[in-house]
């Protein structure tokens, strides 16, 4: 097939100007169809068990065509050694959960890419073009909020949780390089006399002949790291090493440093919704550590400590895969299709045929937990194109107007972008009733993924410690354009999805392409991939981000379960205990939020999925349970 693939790319050097199908049936043949993956626009629309086949298939042809290791052979470290290191426990810097490559996913490795490495040297001669300010203010910049109607305010606290978990390239980025360009002539700034906007570069390891790579400071495993921590240090402030408990303050709630932001494993970017997924894990850890004490009482602070975090991270795990992301993506064949992930097709009383069949066909039977891990020949670790599809700033809302849980009546107390960020989230978390704020986000809405969305105050953003006011339409621009991830069109290309030909290709809204117009012009090839993806449509019904960014959260949201020791073989009552596996099995988010915060034990359950809007207190008939 290589052969076959060269010549056709010698022929149809534009194989995407042919009709639909016929570029669909090139791409199959040129791609020597690894499974018989074809690309179908509007895959959502098959029967549900079709469309779950394709996405099994379009999960294995992207797992064979977008993989690429940032460290070539001989690059690794070699000298560390797992000997002594309790290998039935998570580690905090995260090595020693693959035996065979020690650091593989460990903090402070690199960040892989999913796309062809020399395609991802960073852009020189196009990276202020179009203007990155002009983008921000016209394209991304909030005029009136947008929400998103079928998800409440917890699910966008929900995903920058996580990312806090995946990823980080640092806080600070690199003071001595900045990406400095001209604002555009009619920017209100230049009204202040300024000209011009720096954005620091990203801290990169250069090599010769080939693009830089990026680090990823936190430790690349779905490991609750954010919570935890990820170095002794920092690990050791969080514990309060007595019956395995993580520390709380006298309120029940966590200790707050001497910078105003709460003590937590990793907490830059931090605001009320942080603040709050926080506080609710440090208490879910703390009732699981009860739980093994009474099960286990001659158990130490460390065995305590140890199994608590396998259970709250496999915990964690379940929730994003069966509840945050059916939530975000509201159509049947995702519900079915993170269900099979994680639990499998197979009813319990059909489990005791063991799983002696393919990896494929194991996996569907008994879905990806305690199957065998799977790294499609390539290291885990997570790449510059997850990273740049969780740009997710428009999710934020402008003001945050706490409700009580009680009768859903405002308290008095509002607070807008600059007083619910950074040092302001304890005004929130202490300065209303804990269950009053998380009854608030289960009830209000974020804002949409969509153009003209990005909360105005995030293009002015005065972080703590930060050289300048920032505008994160532009630094989001700039980042992916820096680190040599590709725009839009090609990154379509890149992933198998049939490319734009025209403006008109990206989105059936009409707004939308014509706002895209007023900055990229005609020029389908300059669309960037935010951009471009915001704009999009149509989507899958339900889906509350673009098929675009969903091509490549199918590669890597098995990926990470399935690379995973904790996950795979090692997610078993001997590493867990049976009582360990129960609570992961018997719990959902609503039964979290129940027992950490009691009060709202009956609204979470207003709804099937914590997720969605929950049921305001006025409108709630008190029988409500789900
Ligand atoms: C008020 C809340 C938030 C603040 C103050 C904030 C602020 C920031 C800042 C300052 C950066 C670093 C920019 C840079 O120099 O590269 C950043 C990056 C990022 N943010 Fe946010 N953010 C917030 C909420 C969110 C949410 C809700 C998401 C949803 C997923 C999100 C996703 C990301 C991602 C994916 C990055 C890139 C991280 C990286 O490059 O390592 N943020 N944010």
């Amino acid at each position: 097939m290589p052969v076959l693939s060269d010549l056709l790319q010698l022929f149809l050097p534009h194989w995407w100007n042919l009709p639909l199908y016929a570029s669909a049936a090139y791409l199959a043949i040129s791609r020597g169809l690894p499974s018989f993956y074809v690309i179908l626009p509007r895959w959502w629309n098959l029967p549900l068990y079709l469309a779950l086949i394709y996405l099994g298939a379009t999960r294995d042809h992207l797992s064979e065509r977008n993989l690429y290791d940032t460290y070539l052979p001989g690059e690794r470290p070699a000298n560390i050694s797992c000997a002594g290191i309790n290998t039935a426990a998570r580690t905090l810097s995260g090595i020693c959960n693959s035996l065979d490559i020690p650091d593989m996913g460990a903090a402070g490795t690199r960040f892989a890419r999913f796309v062809p490495l020399n395609l991802t040297y960073g852009e020189t001669d196009s990276l202020f073009i179009p203007n990155p300010r002009s983008i921000s203010q016209n394209l991304f910049k909030r005029k009136e909020f947008k929400p998103a109607t079928s998800i409440n305010n917890l699910a966008s606290a929900w995903i920058q949780f996580q990312t806090h978990d995946w990823f980080s390239h640092g806080p600070t980025n690199d003071p001595d390089h900045l990406m400095t360009f001209p604002l555009p002539e009619n920017d209100p700034l230049r009204t202040t006399g300024q000209t011009k906007m720096s954005v620091r570069r990203t801290l990169k390891e250069t090599h010769p002949s080939r693009p830089a790579t990026y680090t990823n400071i936190n430790t690349h495993w779905w490991d609750l790291s954010q919570v935890y921590g990820y170095t002794e240090e920092r690990h050791a402030t969080l514990r309060s090493f007595v019956d395995g408990k993580m520390k709380v303050a006298d309120d029940g709630l966590l200790p707050v440093g001497p910078d105003g932001l709460d003590i937590a494993g990793y907490n830059d970017n931090w605001w009320a919704g942080l603040s709050l997924l926080h506080n609710i894990w440090v208490k879910e850890h703390n009732l699981v550590c009860d739980m093994f004490k009474a099960n286990y009482p001659t158990w130490n602070d460390t065995q305590l400590f140890d199994h608590a975090r396998l259970v709250t991270t496999a915990l964690n795990a379940k929730i994003h895969t069966v509840e945050w992301t059916p939530a975000l993506l509201q159509d049947k064949i995702l519900q079915v299709g993170m269900q099979t992930n994680w639990n499998g097709l197979t009813p319990k009383w059909l489990r005791f045929i063991p799983p002696i069949f393919s990896q494929h066909v194991s996996e569907a039977f008994y879905g990806i937990m305690g199957g065998k891990p799977d790294f499609a020949g390539v290291p885990f670790a997570h790449s510059e194109e997850f990273i740049s599809i969780y740009r997710f700033h428009s999710l934020l809302r402008d003001n945050i107007t706490i409700r009580s849980h009680v009768d859903n009546l405002e308290n008095g107390n509002s607070y807008d972008i600059s007083e619910y960020t950074f040092r302001g989230a304890q005004d929130v978390i202490r300065g209303n009733k804990f269950s009053d704020v998380v009854y608030t986000f289960g009830t209000d809405n974020p804002g949409a993924l969509v153009l003209g969305n990005y909360p105005a105050a995030m293009t002015h953003l005065d972080k703590p410690g930060a050289p300048s006011i920032l505008d994160m339409g532009v630094i989001d621009t700039l980042r992916d354009r820096e680190r040599g991830v590709p725009r839009y069109n090609e990154f379509r290309r890149l992933f198998s999805l049939i490319p734009a030909k025209t403006m008109d290709d990206i989105s059936d809204d009409k707004e939308a392409v014509a706002a895209l117009r007023t900055i990229y012009g005609e020029d389908v090839e300059s669309v960037d991939l935010l951009a471009g993806t915001l704009a999009e449509s149509p989507r899958a019904t339900g889906f509350a981000f673009s098929n675009t960014q969903f091509q490549v959260f199918i590669l890597a949201a098995s990926r990470r379960l399935m690379t995973d020791r904790f996950f795979t073989t090692d997610y078993h009552p001997d590493v867990y205990t049976q009582e360990g596996m129960d609570w992961i099995e018997n719990s959902d988010f609503r039964s979290v939020i129940g027992r950490t915060v009691p009060e709202l034990n009956v609204s979470v359950h207003s709804v099937d999925n914590a997720f969605k809007p929950w049921i305001i207190a006025e409108h709630r008939n008190n029988e409500t349970f789900v």
